[in-house]
């Protein structure tokens, strides 16, 4: 089954959980989406699927996915811009790779918004997920002030910009446009705004890390994804995929999500 977005790159639905599910929920969701999926594009990676857990989850959904080689890839919700040391609460980028994450989302705008988290520690943890070979997945959206006083763009693609200081043109990076006013919120961007934003900030990796980058850096829609919307998003050519909150949480809807191809029609 083809892949429907542009450039070759491979759809991305990945479900961040947040502060949800404990270890043994965790277990029990993972069992039950693999087991709903069976049939799906996943199965012959023409779409990939990624789980963020709490940090106390991870090592358990870790040794899930081996023992049963679910091919579901395992990322993070955060980490330290330090490696080690003292630094009481923080969990270093070292620790998630040797738990086999791929993944780790940077810049989330709950982490802006609740841990005053700003364009420069986000640069930071851009940084120290590439030095452990992890892939950021760095967050960027407006809040509904900013859309009225700036308009869509401008926000993230300033974001953005500050984000890919530093990062080299060969790094493996996912972004997120996750409009702060659509998320958890049931009221998500408009495909056609999603697309507006998310070329510009292809854009922006462009002139930031060069056209290779452009091309092939998926760049991924958030904000209130369900089963009845996902199609009409992953049909715009600059969308590679979603950042699913509150649906990624319920077995079915995460799932018909994952199978958005279904209602594509690719
Ligand atoms: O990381 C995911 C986003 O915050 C979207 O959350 P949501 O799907 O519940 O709107």
């Amino acid at each position: 089954m083809a892949a429907v977005t542009g450039g070759g790159r491979t759809p991305l639905i990945a479900g961040n959980w947040k502060m949800n599910l404990d270890h043994l929920q965790a277990v029990a969701f993972v069992q039950k989406l693999h087991w709903t999926l069976k049939d799906a594009a996943h199965e012959d990676g023409s779409v990939e699927v990624a789980v963020f857990p709490p940090f106390t989850d991870i090592r358990t959904v870790q040794t899930l996915l081996d023992a049963d080689k679910i091919p579901f890839a395992l990322g993070a919700q955060d980490l330290s811009t330090k490696d080690a040391g003292a630094y009481t609460g923080e969990v270093s980028g070292a620790f998630l790779a040797k738990l086999s994450a791929r993944y780790v989302i940077i810049g989330h705008s709950e982490r802006r918004e609740y841990h005053h988290e700003g364009d420069e520690i986000v640069a930071e943890k851009v940084q120290a997920a590439l030095r452990h070979g992890l892939v950021p997945v760095i967050c960027v959206g407006e809040t509904a002030a900013d859309l009225e006083e700036f308009g869509a763009a401008a926000v993230p693609v300033g974001q953005l910009e500050k984000a890919l200081d530093g990062v080299p043109a060969d790094a493996d990076i996912v972004v997120a446009y996750e409009p702060v006013w659509a998320i958890g919120s049931g009221q998500a961007a408009t495909p056609q705004q999603a697309q507006d934003v998310c070329a510009k900030l292809r854009e922006v990796i462009g002139q930031k890390l060069g056209a290779d980058a452009a091309e092939r850096t998926r760049v991924l829609y958030g904000g209130s994804v369900k089963s009845g919307n996902i199609a009409s998003f992953m049909r715009e050519p600059d969308v590679d995929g979603a950042l699913v909150g509150g649906a990624s949480l319920l077995v079915d809807e995460f799932a018909a999500i994952i199978r958005y191809q279904k209602h594509v029609g690719v």
